[in-house]
């Protein structure tokens, strides 16, 4: 009995393991994860009372189920349920207590062996809440250590789609949006517009003010565009100090719009720094659009942001120019 209750929690505790890890390709979302774990704590609850009433409280087959049942869903839980297993597993310790503390002679588990004996209720009680504290305590170093390690799944994904220095998405991500936008079927997307935008005269600013202060600019750059876009517009680092915004569902006016606000805020939201004056940036942006039935690739969308932005700078810097498709 003891040999298939140890058997039967490590079989079940790796299964459960095994599907939590490895059961789907892509990670599960947070709705998923909530319904694996809901049934994770029927099955491992469920199993551990009927443990209880087979074998009774004092075997050891119970023990290991109960045991399992807090360990394993710990180990699998998402944070937002670790108070609910918290409260479900401080309950199953309570009420282990209370049934051993019970007149045995009231409960006697149906495969009892003929010659069973109820413990001793103090000595078992004080032993069953120190090992409670234990679990708990446990319990909540896997806890930890568990949403240390989603969190630093969920950091490492966030940093391979940055950029490091501004917080903005950085170019791989952003051509990947690009592309998956633009491959979109055509009944689901609207129009798609892109702003490229480069910072005017910015070697000088590095070349004054030093290395430092140009990293601030750009920051501060990034900053000011991200105050003028909406939610579900896409604003990227494309390169040094040229930046590229995603502008799902804008007909090429409203982007060029956008463009102007943009331009506007640069040019009335100078930089401070400490000890100088103010400094006053600006920039070239170039502007293009693709409707939703034009079969666009990323790259040929960007280059002819591109080009208008370099008719921008031609033109004297400090504008938006918006790029005109040869008839
Ligand atoms: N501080 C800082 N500078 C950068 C970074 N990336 C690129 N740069 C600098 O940006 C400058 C870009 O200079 P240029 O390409 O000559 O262009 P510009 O001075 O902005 O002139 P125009 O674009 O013609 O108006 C170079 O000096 C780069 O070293 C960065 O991450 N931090």
């Amino acid at each position: 009995m003891l040999w298939a209750g140890l058997a039967w929690g490590l079989i079940a505790s790796l299964l459960w393991f095994a599907i939590a890890r490895f059961g789907s390709r892509q990670p599960m979302s947070e709705a998923q994860e909530n319904r694996f774990a809901s049934f994770t704590i029927l099955f491992f609850g469920v199993t551990g009372i009927v443990s209880l009433l087979l074998v009774g409280p004092f075997n050891l087959v119970t023990g290991i189920v109960l045991t399992g049942c807090v360990l394993i869903g710990l180990l699998l839980f998402p944070a937002t349920q670790i108070t609910l297993v918290f409260i479900l597993s401080m309950a199953a310790i309570l009420a282990y207590a209370i049934v051993v503390s019970l007149d045995t002679t009231l409960y006697r588990p149906l495969l009892a062996p003929v010659d069973y004996r109820p413990a001793q209720v103090w000595y078992d009680i004080i032993t069953i809440i120190a090992a409670g504290l234990i679990i708990t305590k446990d319990s909540f170093t896997v806890a930890a250590l568990t949403s240390t390690w989603r969190h630093r799944e969920a950091s490492t994904f966030d940093r391979s789609i940055r950029d490091p220095l501004t917080g903005v998405a950085n170019r791989g991500h952003l051509l990947q949006t690009l592309t998956h936008q633009l491959a979109m079927p055509t009944r689901a997307r609207k129009g798609l517009a892109v702003v490229l935008m480069d910072v005017d005269f910015f070697k000088q600013i590095n070349d004054r003010y030093g290395h430092a202060t140009g990293d601030q600019a750009l920051i501060h750059v990034a900053e000011t565009l991200q105050d003028n876009l909406r939610d579900n517009d896409l604003l990227g680092r494309y390169g040094g100090e040229e930046f590229l915004m995603l502008l799902p569902g804008a007909t090429l006016s409203q982007a060029h719009n956008v463009a102007e606000r943009c331009a506007e805020a640069l040019r009335h939201n100078a930089m401070a720094i400490t000890g100088s004056p103010a400094i006053k940036l600006t920039a070239s942006f170039g502007v293009s659009s693709a409707s939703a039935q034009s079969a666009m690739d990323a790259h040929t969308l960007i280059e002819e942001a591109d080009r208008a932005m370099y008719t921008a700078k031609h033109q004297g810097r400090d504008r938006v120019v918006v790029y005109s498709r040869p008839q």
